[in-house]
This record gives structure tokens, C-alpha cells and sequence, in this order.
């Protein structure tokens, strides 16, 4: 089985990003499967650690960010096991501490495992990658301690005491910096004993729809969630029943793929897009269609073709804001000026990536500037150039999408896609290259 207890970030590779004249293989016609969401696969296992008895899991995603997080909550206590059929078998134990856990860059680890490591008795430090320890923590570290947990600390590394019920209540955050505060208390919020009421107070909360993703998980494991009053989320105290669904694929991971349609003026085909989605990369249907590619979703496969021209946009991105680094990529072939609005919290992401986004744009010869809370991105002639990708999943793939109109971009880091697609580089040569179905296993 495959060996879950160390996740180290891999060494950085640097990768000269294949333009589509170089393929040689005229437009691009794929057909691209993509693997399970980060989101829901990270949501699922802090909730198949709280279930009943054991949970096998379908589709999960298998990437640095989930493999930090199966890691870590083994350190808790909880088991896993490889299935025949690429079945996860999680099996909850009693949560406890002392454990360490390592959460590598990855938000969903940092800021969903220490509300759960409150109901673990023992202590429980969390470190992370040097880029880990700017991002914002300080908010979910405070709402425990406000509701009477002990922690040392106000961003990684830190050290959560849990105790094995601890009381809960209400607790009033500021999440404007990342919906994800908000979701890491929820998630754990029927293991406190009188469950947790969690009140935004302050700017907008950015990334709603990972909120709603929150609420129907918890919903699918048979938590009793209130989310009818704004910015006031209730979880009951109660038991957490099986997950059953296969795991949805990755959409904002499926993005570059479609811009890459987008721009070549070719044809890229997602298999098992779903209907309904909380996932916010279902938007790019709307983006794609509004910047003039055809987007067609069929017996749930999408569809995008480009069409030889794109549209700017004048966007906010705030709710959807993990797809600005592809949309922005899309942007720099756009006819005209474009503005991405709402995204000031991205300066928190993996790394600030508005300024990264900048002086990206500009190494390539092109022209942005940040605004106080996005990006104006004004089309020109491109150059080769390095692409940084500051360790960032999102950063490596929309030098990627450069890449394919624009000779001489190099990457200097694509193994910072582990971070939710390894594997990208197959994929996208495979993509160039494509006869059929474009998948994760094989090497190009
Ligand atoms: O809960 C989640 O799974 C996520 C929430 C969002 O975070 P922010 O609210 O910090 O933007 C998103 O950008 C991130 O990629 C994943
Ligand atoms: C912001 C992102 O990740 P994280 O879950 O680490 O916050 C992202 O994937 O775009």
C-alpha cells in the first residue's frame, strides 16, 4: 500500500512548456479524464474519520494535499487501507493525540484537521512549508480558543490540546480572508457537545460555494446544518453516518484544459461533469461562454470548442476565485483590456497571487497591473520567458496555457502540480497529442 505518512513537497522541476506548433499535431481534439476534486476528497475524509464504521471511498483524489490530509488523520487515530478498484477504506478509530501533522501548502489540511484535532485528547502540533506559515490561520486558532480550547500559537506551527467533548457554542469569525475558516469549523462541529453556531462578522466571505459544498456534505452524512440566516452557519452535535457517492472529478482542475480548447482553437471533452455542483469550477462554463469559446455539456460530458476569437472580461471573481490564475491565462489572448474584480484574499492563497499573476505576465512581455482588489490584464505580443510558479498548483498550470501560443516558456516549477494533479505534464502532453481519452496513469 501506498505509503501515506510522509508527504514532502517535491523537488522543483523545470519544465519548458510545449507550444501546439511545436506538437505538430494540428488542433487539439481530446478527450481528458480528470480525478476527484481536492475540495470534496478532503471534505469526505474528515468526515469519514467521524463516521460509524468504516467508509470506502470512490473516486478520491490521490495528491500531495490528500495525501496530507489521510496522513494526518492517521496521526489522529483513524486507519486506511487500498481496496481492489481504487477503493479507500477508511476506517475511524478514537481520535487522540500526542500526533504531529504535516500540512504541506495545503489550506483544506491547515485549516480543516485543528477544530477536529480539539476533540482529540492530546496534543497535536501542525506545521508546514515555509510558503504554508504566511498564509492566514490566526482566525480558526482564535475561534477555538474562544470556545474554550487550549492553543499555542497563531499560525503554523502550532499546538491544539483537545479534550474529548468540548463544550462548543457560538463563535463569531471574521472568514472575509478564506471561506475555509468557516468550513473547518463546521466540518468537526457535532463531535463538540453542544455544537457549533459559527457567525461571519466583517467584509464578504470569499468562496461561498466551498461553504455550500460544506453544508452538503454534512448534510449527505446525516448533520443537521441551519445555514437559512446570512453569515450564521449551525451544526448539531450528532453522529456522522457513511459517505456513498463516488467522488466528483476535479473541476477547477479540469480548467486549463478547457482554456486550452479556448485559445488553440480546438476541442476539449471533460467526461462525468456533473449536473448540479457546489464546485465552483462549474462556472467556467459561464466564463468561456461570455468570452465567446461554444461550451457544451451533454449526457455529462462538456464540451468546449474555441472559436478563434475571445471576448474580455470584466469579471468578479470572488466566489470562484481558485480559477483566476486560468482565467487570467485566458485573458492575456483576449481582444481587449480585461478586469477580475473580488479577489483581494488571493494574496493568501498558495502564494500571493496577484502579485505572482503580475510579475508572470510581465516576464512573458506582456502587461497587468494589481488593483486593490484584482487585475487589469492588457493583451499584447508575447515573448518566451520564465514562468514562476511559487510553488503554487494553479501558477504552474496557467504557465501552461501560455505556453501553448507562446514559444519559449519555461515553468520552473511543475512539480508544484503534485499539489492536486500529478501528473499534469502527461496529461497535457498527452492532451496535445491526443487520439483518445487523455487519463491520469499512464507517462506520456
Ligand atoms: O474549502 C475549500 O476546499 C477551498 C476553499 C477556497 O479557499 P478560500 O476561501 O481561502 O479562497 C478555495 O480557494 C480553495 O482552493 C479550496
Ligand atoms: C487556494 C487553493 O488551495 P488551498 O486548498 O491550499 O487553499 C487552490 O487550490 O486554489
Amino acid at each position: 500500500m501506498r505509503d501515506h505518512g510522509a508527504v514532502s513537497a517535491p523537488a522543483p522541476a523545470v519544465w519548458a512548456a510545449p507550444t501546439l506548433a511545436e506538437s505538430g499535431t494540428g488542433p487539439i481534439d481530446a478527450t481528458v479524464t480528470i480525478p476527484g476534486s481536492k475540495s470534496l476528497t478532503n471534505r469526505v475524509l474528515v468526515l469519514a474519520a467521524q463516521a460509524d464504521g468504516p467508509t470506502d471511498l470512490e473516486g478520491v483524489l490521490r495528491s500531495r494535499d490528500s495525501d496530507l490530509m489521510v496522513a494526518g488523520l492517521r496521526a489522529l487515530g483513524c486507519g486506511f487501507e487500498e481496496l481492489p478498484g481504487g477503493l479507500l477504506r477508511v476506517t475511524p478509530g478514537p481520535l487522540h493525540g500526542p500526533a504531529h501533522i504535516d500540512c504541506g501548502l495545503a489550506g483544506t489540511v491547515m485549516r480543516f484537521l485543528p477544530p477536529l484535532a480539539a476533540t482529540a485528547p492530546g496534543a497535536v502540533t501542525m506545521d508546514g512549508d515555509p510558503a504554508a506559515r504566511v498564509r492566514p490561520m490566526g482566525t480558526v486558532l482564535q475561534a477555538l480558543r474562544d470556545l474554550g480550547v487550549r492553543v499555542d500559537g497563531d499560525g503554523l506551527p502550532f499546538t491544539v490540546h483537545g479534550v474529548q467533548a468540548p463544550a462548543g457554542g457560538t463563535v463569531r469569525i471574521d472568514a472575509s480572508a478564506s471561506s475555509q475558516f468557516v468550513s473547518g469549523l463546521l466540518l468537526s462541529g457535532a463531535r463538540f457537545a453542544g455544537g457549533l453556531t459559527v457567525v461571519h462578522t466583517g467584509k464578504p466571505v470569499p468562496s461561498m460555494p466551498h461553504i455550500e459544498m460544506t453544508v452538503q456534505v454534512l448534510r449527505a452524512v446525516g448533520v443537521q446544518v441551519d445555514d437559512s440566516g446570512a453569515n450564521t452557519w449551525r451544526v448539531e452535535p450528532g453522529p456522522v453516518v457513511r459517505w456513498t457517492d463516488p467522488i466528483e472529478p476535479d473541476l477547477s482542475n479540469a480548467t486549463p484544459f478547457l482554456a486550452a480548447a479556448a485559445i488553440t482553437g480546438g476541442t476539449v471533452r471533460i467526461p462525468r461533469w456533473p449536473t448540479t455542483t457546489t464546485q465552483p469550477g462549474d462556472a467556467v462554463r459561464d466564463l468561456l461562454t461570455d468570452m465567446g469559446a461554444q461550451v457544451l455539456l451533454r449526457d455529462g460530458v462538456l464540451q468546449v470548442t474555441g472559436t478563434g476569437t475571445l471576448d474580455p472580461l470584466d469579471a468578479d471573481l470572488h466566489d470562484i476565485g481558485e480559477l483566476t490564475p486560468t482565467v487570467a491565462a485566458l485573458c492575456l489572448f483576449a481582444s481587449g483590456t480585461s478586469r477580475l474584480r473580488g479577489i483581494a484574499h488571493l494574496r493568501g492563497h498558495e502564494t500571493d497571487r496577484l502579485a505572482a499573476l503580475v510579475a508572470d505576465i510581465r516576464a512573458v512581455g506582456g502587461d497587468a497591473d494589481e488593483t486593490e482588489d484584482g487585475l487589469v490584464i492588457r493583451p499584447r505580443p508575447l515573448t518566451g520567458g520564465e514562468w514562476g510558479a511559487y510553488a503554487d498548483h494553479r501558477m504552474a498550470t496557467a504557465g501552461a496555457i501560455v505556453g501553448l501560443r507562446v514559444p519559449g516558456v519555461v515553468v520552473d516549477d511543475i512539480a508544484s502540480t503534485s499539489k492536486t494533479l500529478p501528473g499534469f505534464e502527461g496529461m497535457w502532453a498527452r492532451m496535445l497529442g491526443a487520439a483518445a481519452d487523455v487519463g491520469t496513469g499512464a507517462s506520456s
